[in-house]
């Protein structure tokens, strides 16, 4: 498949106290989130200046990109400027084709996939002569996303008084169980199945001596609408009620340090931890590791060579190319 752009598709976030509220707003349209719940995310932009992580670390995870690939690379998001429609005009006006496009999240569920499919279908509908856009495949178990995770694993462990006594807690954004059991081609749970092997696959590589968990962060929604549990709150009491000392939370449902990451882990998970008297050290994210941004080098070559047949996988939970239509399927709301 020949194709003459690439574009980086993520979620967006606010650049300045201003930003915030009409962010927030576009995150929870027709979604159903309580109004305290909006107030508390908008204290955790505010306390950071209003100024969230993730634009900063698309800018520099497309200057990673800029030598290892020969596209030219277009960037849009959900959310936030730059809004994906306005890129995509940009695109027809440059004469764009068929781009390819890297999500800023390895797994499938509606929310990490098909509403970015539901994003590209609405910002090409809103202008004419678009480009045709096709995603690229999940990477939950990649190397060049498996490895950096497993580096920062065994450094935060390395943190630790004595690593010996330490657990692994490997976290991912929860999501509604409804969402969940939707996720992948039929519904097949595949959300769950592919963090627990991107899990299973850093323990494995990072320190495979030690117990590991999966536990959940960023809990939304009404509080009568069942979502992945444990939060990692609530799992960090747990542990300490079993003796357990030390902790490495591992975010290994996020390429980079978004405001989940630095509110919800860096501030609570950190101070839930302290207070229950347990040593606490956060792994870091890929971010623009270079094993990383070659990964994103091979995803695009993987789909231009498709007849080549590499396909670099640690395990054994399937991807796919092309997202059939029943899956990720947007769950029913309440
Ligand atoms: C699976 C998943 C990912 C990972 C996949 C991906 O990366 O896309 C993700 C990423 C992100 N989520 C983000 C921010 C928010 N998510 C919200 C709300 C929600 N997230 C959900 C799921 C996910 N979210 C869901 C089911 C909701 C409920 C509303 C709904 O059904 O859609 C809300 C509303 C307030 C709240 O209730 O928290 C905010 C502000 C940011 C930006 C962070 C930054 O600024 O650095 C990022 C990268
Ligand atoms: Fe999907």
């Amino acid at each position: 498949m020949a194709y003459d752009a690439f574009l980086l598709l993520s979620f967006g976030g606010p650049e300045g106290q201003d930003d915030v509220l009409p962010f927030l707003e576009n995150v929870t349209r027709g979604r159903g989130i309580p109004r305290e719940r909006l107030e508390t995310v908008a204290g955790h932009y505010r306390h950071f200046g209003g100024v969230s992580p993730i634009n900063a670390q698309c800018r520099a995870l497309i200057e990673a990109l800029r030598p290892r690939l020969d596209l030219p690379i277009y960037w849009g998001n959900r959310n936030w400027h730059p809004m994906l429609a306005d890129t995509v005009a940009k695109m027809r006006d440059d004469g764009v084709q068929r781009a390819l496009a890297f999500v800023t999240s390895p797994f499938g569920s509606y929310s990490s996939c098909r509403q970015y499919l539901d994003d590209i279908a609405v910002a090409r509908a809103a202008v004419p002569g678009a480009p045709v856009i096709d995603k690229i495949r999940h990477y939950h178990d990649h190397p060049g996303y498996i490895a950096p995770h497993a580096d920062a694993v065994r450094a935060a462990l390395a943190a630790l008084p004595s690593r010996m006594a330490a657990r692994i807690v490997f976290t991912a954004h929860s999501i509604p169980t409804s969402m969940n059991a939707a996720s992948g081609p039929g519904g097949a749970g595949r959300y769950e199945a592919q963090l627990r092997e991107t899990a299973a696959l850093v323990a494995a590589e990072a320190a495979p001596e030690l117990p590991w968990d999966l536990a959940w962060q960023s809990r939304s929604g009404p509080p009568q609408v069942p979502w992945l549990e444990p939060d990692i709150n609530d799992h960090l009491e747990t542990l300490a009620k079993d003796g357990v000392r030390e902790v490495v939370v591992s975010p290994i449902g996020f390429i980079s340090d978004h405001l989940e990451v630095i509110w919800d882990l860096d501030e609570e998970a950190r101070a839930t931890a302290a207070r229950l008297g347990m040593a606490f050290a956060r792994a870091a994210t890929p971010g623009v590791d270079p094993r990383f941004a070659d990964m994103v080098r091979a995803l695009v070559e993987e789909r231009v060579l498709a007849h080549s047949n590499v396909r670099h996988a640690l395990g054994t939970v399937p991807t796919w190319d092309f997202c059939p239509d029943d899956c990720c399927a947007s769950p029913k709301r309440a």
